[in-house]
């Protein structure tokens, strides 16, 4: 019997979609056996990450964001959803601005038009032992392979990253090199792999780059702001785009921005899907 009857947001960045749950006024209990029964798109309700909304406990935010990827795994970054509640924060109190807590950080946010939201993503993290890495090692140099992949740059954006730069993003055998390099020994923590084609010359006014995603714990999804942010970072700190560009995504553009204070800036689009309730099977 159910106890509470959950209403729940359907929302997408790009075709990343998210289940947006609000336990502000009331706590929810979950488990990662009931992440994945929501997150499932066969028997539940189908998303990429599952994204809880709490009250902040830092008195400077509006509130608290929890993510959770789809395997049940609860991840401390995820920009695309970041967009979506900072959009949601900003239409209930009527701003334009908001702060938001989650676990990588306080994130600042600003709206940049009806469906357009840009977010401070806090700064890009390169020292090797805040990917988190095995080893000690250069963080633009990781020596590792894969089929027509190798040497890919490590970033941290609250969530651990590998970027994998090609001459062709669409040619990469993603599907099949993704959940191996994922699971990597050198990545403590496993990563999100990113493959990117710069289309740009590094001396252009603004980039233009083209990148693929696997992520950590899901799969191939349609757009990853975190790895939008990282490749962005990964692409400027080897000479091969200037500091901001348009990332190309399969969902669609993000533009990034390495602000000169190493915080990374996200804009772009947030969409609402659809509205719903759980089935109680899902959260009794
Ligand atoms: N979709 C995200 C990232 C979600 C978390 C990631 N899969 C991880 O495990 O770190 C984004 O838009 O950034």
């Amino acid at each position: 019997m159910s106890e509470r009857a959950w209403p729940f947001l359907k929302m997408h960045g790009l075709g990343n979609d998210f289940v947006v749950l609000d336990a502000r006024a009331h706590a929810i209990d979950l488990t990662p056996e009931r992440v994945r029964a929501i997150a499932s798109r066969g028997t539940g309700v189908g998303c990429d990450q599952l994204v809880v909304m709490t009250q902040a406990t830092d008195s400077c935010a509006d509130a608290q964001m929890l993510i959770y990827n789809a395997d049940g795994s609860e991840v401390a970054a995820c920009g695309n959803a970041s967009r979506c509640v900072a959009w949601l924060l900003m239409k209930e109190i009527a701003a334009d601005k908001v702060v938001f807590q989650t676990k990588a950080g306080l994130l600042d946010a600003e709206s940049r038009g009806p469906h357009q939201v840009a977010v401070d993503m806090g700064p890009a993290r390169l020292d090797w032992r805040e990917i988190p890495l095995a080893e000690a090692m250069d963080t633009l140099h990781l020596g590792i392979t894969a089929g027509p992949l190798s040497d890919p740059v490590g970033v941290s954006m609250g969530n651990p990253h590998a970027v994998f730069f090609v001459d062709d993003a669409e040619a990469v055998p993603l599907a099949q090199l993704g959940r191996g390099l994922e699971h990597h020994a050198l990545f403590p923590e496993r990563a999100n792999i990113e493959v990117a084609q710069v289309l740009s010359p590094p001396d252009a006014d603004m980039g233009r780059i083209r990148m693929r995603v696997w992520e950590r714990s899901a799969g191939i999804t349609m757009a990853c702001g975190t790895g939008a942010c990282a490749t962005l970072v990964a692409a400027a700190r080897r000479g091969l785009s200037p500091r901001k560009a348009e990332i190309i995504l399969d969902g669609g553009s993000l533009t990034i921005e390495w602000l000169k204070d190493g915080h990374v800036l996200m804009t772009g689009p947030v969409a609402v899907a659809f509205t719903g309730v759980l089935d109680s099977s899902l959260l009794p």
